[in-house]
């Protein structure tokens, strides 16, 4: 019988997942590498039902869209996962992928812990990082200086980090696990992890 899941990682790098509560700095952290190695990762937009932040752009940051329209979509068979998470739906699009591996560079997705594993249920192959904040404490900080958040919202996002967190222990879910306490050492951590990936990418497109 042919292995398809070596055929598909064969096809191209292997893309990277990270997860983790809300605010514990998945964007932050991807944005630098997606500047950092410009050419060697795509960030995968995925679609919400949330409204945009200040300063965020559709087709960018994410794909806005009803829950009309996004319901409609899944139902088409469109994503590769979908979630509800803390009112809003959030999916990643099967095209949101393609667009990215079709350029030949890593594919990041940045998705919640029910996307995390449904994720697993399909042949993409990722590696899984999972961010974590140091404490809570400083999570719920660093989510109310950013300022984005209703206290309502804020108060979903604490919840939903809590079980984030117990989730995350589970041996085996994450292959790398990366504690967002100081922001450059937190980034060289994830530059490490992903070092291999990044050097294929390199070598091949280079050749
Ligand atoms: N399952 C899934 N989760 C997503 C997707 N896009 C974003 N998320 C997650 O949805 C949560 C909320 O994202 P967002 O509203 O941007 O808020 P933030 O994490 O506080 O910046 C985060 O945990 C994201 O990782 C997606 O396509 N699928
Ligand atoms: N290591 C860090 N130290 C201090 N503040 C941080 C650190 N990492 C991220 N932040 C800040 O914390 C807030 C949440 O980070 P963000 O990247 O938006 O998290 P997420 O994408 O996981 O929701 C942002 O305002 C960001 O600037």
């Amino acid at each position: 019988m042919r292995d398809h899941t070596k055929e598909k990682a064969m096809a191209g790098p292997r893309p990277v997942v990270m997860s983790g509560p809300s605010g514990a700095g998945k964007s932050t952290l991807l944005k630098k590498l997606l500047k950092e190695f410009d050419g060697v990762f795509g960030f995968s937009v995925s679609h919400t039902t949330r409204s945009p932040r200040p300063g965020e752009e559709d087709g960018k940051d994410y794909h806005y869209v009803t829950r009309e329209v996004m319901q409609a979509d899944v139902a088409k068979g469109e994503f590769l996962e979908n979630a509800e998470f803390s009112g809003n739906m959030y999916g990643t699009s099967k095209a949101a992928v393609q667009a990215v591996q079709a350029k030949n560079l890593i594919c990041i997705l940045d998705i919640d812990m029910q996307g995390v594993k449904n994720i697993k249920r399909t042949d993409l192959n990722p590696i899984y990082v999972s961010i974590q904040p140091p404490s809570m404490e400083t999570l719920e900080k660093r989510l109310r200086d950013r300022k984005t958040e209703s206290e309502e919202s804020l108060q979903k996002r604490l919840h939903a980090a809590k079980v984030d967190m117990e989730i995350s222990k589970e041996p085996g879910l994450f292959d790398v696990l990366i504690i967002n306490d100081d922001l450059d050492l937190a980034y060289g951590k994830l530059k490490d992890a992903l070092l291999e990936e990044i050097q294929k990418v390199r070598d091949t497109n280079n050749s």
